[in-house]
């Protein structure tokens, strides 16, 4: 990386990745890409090939998010450098083969980006998942799909936190992007979020394909959800659910809980208010997320800057 007038000159991005069936349930990703597998015309862009790929072929046939373990908390140091071998969970082999097909991760050879489709069950919208503050390549790249879909919009979550990030995915690229749109049921399409899903997977092929052509893109700013605490829902002492997202909070994602603001309501018809500072919750409700303990995440807002960027000739 070198930096010259504006702009730091970064490596072209010729090898691109678009993974989908991750969770097997998560219906516009298995769609698109299976779509893109039969006819890749849609996603083909000079100067760089476009991979669509079935991250989890096992879940996708079940129409189940995993079959043995999450395979979106797989792709870690461990489980990558395990011995091969048949008794390892389903997801930890697959990990392994998505690694040495689309990385190594962290290795020169991985590939350059990765764009990885998910959908969730809360009212979201569109998100795209940023895995780092300081990749400045993703943050001009989502600078120009947020320019490019407006007036429509779409949210940038920064999952950047030494405890709650997870070892994704995508994370074996160099510059890995997750899309996450909503609200869409598990095993259910919706025309809707298909067709946002679809068109800011174009966008993000015409940043590479115009940067790679030369383009500089000057310095700017973007303003983030930074992730930054995980909230259970409220449990007896056995460990049973014993509340549900409030009305006033259910739907609300991306908007701010403030001190004493309703969070819970108990099966009895008790309301739990929300203490703290004031946060921006996300994830509000998942589906997925039960399991894991999670009722919602919360965030807080950012600006974080980008350096200019343009591609290197050498
Ligand atoms: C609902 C869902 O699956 N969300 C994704 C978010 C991500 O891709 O980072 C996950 O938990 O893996
Ligand atoms: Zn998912």
């Amino acid at each position: 990386m070198t930096s010259c007038h504006n702009a730091v000159s970064l490596h072209e991005a010729r090898k691109v990745a678009i993974f989908g069936g991750t969770h097997g349930n998560e219906m516009s990703g298995v769609t698109l890409v299976n779509l893109w597998t039969n006819n890749g015309a849609e996603i083909q862009r000079t100067g760089l090939t476009t991979k669509p790929f079935i991250t989890n072929p096992r879940a996708v046939e079940k129409c189940t998010r995993y079959i043995d373990t999450d395979l979106n908390r797989a792709f870690t140091s461990e489980n990558l450098s395990a011995p091969r071998s048949e008794d390892l969970p389903y997801e930890v082999r697959r990990a392994q083969e998505i690694n040495q097909m689309f990385g190594p991760k962290g290795s020169p050879e991985a590939y350059d980006v990765i764009f990885d489709l998910h959908n969730t069950t809360s009212n979201m919208g569109c998100t795209l998942i940023l895995e780092s503050s300081k990749d400045h390549f993703i943050l001009q790249m989502v600078n120009y799909i947020k320019r490019a879909i407006a007036p429509a919009s779409c949210s940038l979550l920064l999952y950047e936190h030494p405890i709650l990030q997870y070892a994704t995915s995508r994370s074996i690229a160099k510059h890995p992007i997750g899309l996450e749109v909503g609200p869409q049921p598990q095993g259910v399409l919706r025309s809707n979020i298909f067709e946002s899903m679809r068109v800011i997977v174009k966008h993000g092929l015409d940043f590479i394909e115009l940067f790679n052509g030369g383009m500089e893109f000057p310095p700017c700013t973007v303003d983030v959800y930074r992730v930054s605490e995980s909230m259970d829902y409220p449990r007896d002492t056995n460990g049973n659910i014993i509340a549900m997202i409030h009305p006033d909070l259910q739907d609300c994602d991306w908007e701010p809980l403030n001190p004493g603001d309703p969070m819970f309501q108990t099966f009895d018809g008790r309301t739990i208010f929300y203490e703290g500072s004031t946060v921006y919750p996300t994830f509000i409700n998942e589906a997925a997320y039960y399991e894991k303990q999670q009722a919602f995440v919360m965030t807080k807002r950012e600006t974080l800057v980008a350096n200019g960027v343009k591609a290197s000739k050498i």
